[in-house]
């Protein structure tokens, strides 16, 4: 079986979807590469709540899909919009990468260790509110751009310190040392470190895709989207959410919604099973919704808005 497989162009995205096409090799389909520009990579210099979400690397990928000129598409799966086509299901998740955020420093210090008023270079508006409730008194600052180009700002100078997300790090053969960010101060983006390959609903290649599916990621990936699906927001908001099997029955999972300076946030934190996760998991993103997390995913979506 041959498949046109859509990827965006930077060289994480190629990365990725090179570990994708040779699972499918590996299954007997031979895939060829289609990279496509989206609005996401063409306005570096704008923070992503300006381009629409993180549904500016997706959108141009999906309309080629239903087109006709793709068959599947890779992406980072955090980067998937909670609301997505009935048509291009997940049909796909690779085995999770490093969940966490990592701190870079060009002196090694750890957020503790860096002075008053450090620097912070970040464009996540979830990681800009967990670095101010953690350290009020850091000065965070946009940091867009591919792993490389953040790298660069990094040791120019700008920042004292800039976080990203350890998988895109390693799966670049970045072996450079980190300080990993802990869970409950820093909850990760909803499917950070997953991988996702998007095909048509009822085409062969849907099955065929499936195969290469790591079961435990799918579930925990799917829970942290039942989980922001409840308070709205997308990716946008500071938002975080992360699932993890502890064992083959249970799953802890932590949500949290921060106020857009870190001033304050909710959170849940509990283990449900694994046989009815889907019930659980909704029940928590219900609680969340109780405690406030949707009033405040309007505070900031709004405070945005008029701040544009
Ligand atoms: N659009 C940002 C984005 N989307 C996926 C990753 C990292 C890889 C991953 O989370 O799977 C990143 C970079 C970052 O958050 O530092």
């Amino acid at each position: 079986m041959d498949l046109i497989i859509g990827t965006r162009g930077s060289s994480l995205a190629l990365t990725q979807t090179r570990r994708v096409s040779q699972m499918l090799k590996e299954e007997g389909v031979n895939t060829f590469l289609k990279i496509i520009k989206t609005s996401g990579d063409s306005f570096t210099d704008r923070p992503l709540h300006e381009l629409g979400g993180v549904g500016a690397f997706v959108r141009e990928i999906d309309e080629r899909m239903l087109s006709g000129e793709l068959d599947i598409a890779v992406h980072s799966m955090k980067d998937l919009p909670t609301e997505r086509p009935e048509e291009l299901p997940t049909s796909a998740v690779l085995k999770r990468d490093s969940p966490f955020d990592a701190l870079l420093t060009r002196d090694g210090s750890t957020l503790d260790e860096l002075p008053e008023g450090a620097v912070i270079g970040t464009t996540s508006l979830r990681r800009k509110s967990q670095v101010l409730r953690y350290r009020p008194d850091f000065d965070v600052q946009s940091l867009r751009g591919n792993i490389d180009t953040r790298l660069k700002k990094l040791e120019s100078g700008i920042y004292d310190g800039i976080i990203l997300a350890e998988a895109g790090l390693r799966r670049m053969g970045w072996d450079i040392p980190v300080h990993q960010l802990d869970t409950d101060h820093f909850c990760p983006s909803a499917n950070q470190g997953a991988i996702a390959v998007v095909a048509k609903s009822g085409d062969e290649s849907e099955n065929v895709v499936s195969r290469i599916n790591h079961p435990q990621t799918k579930i925990e990936t799917e829970i942290e989207r039942i989980l922001i699906g409840n308070v709205g927001g997308g990716c946008i908001v500071p938002i975080g959410a992360y699932a993890e099997f502890v064992n083959d029955e249970k799953i802890h999972i932590r949500s949290e919604v921060l106020a857009l300076d870190g001033s304050h946030y909710v959170a849940v934190d509990d283990v449900i099973s694994a046989d009815n996760y889907k019930e659980e998991a909704n029940e928590l993103g219900e609680e969340l919704v109780r405690k406030g997390g949707k009033k405040l995913v309007q505070e900031a979506l709004d405070k945005m808005a008029n701040a544009e």
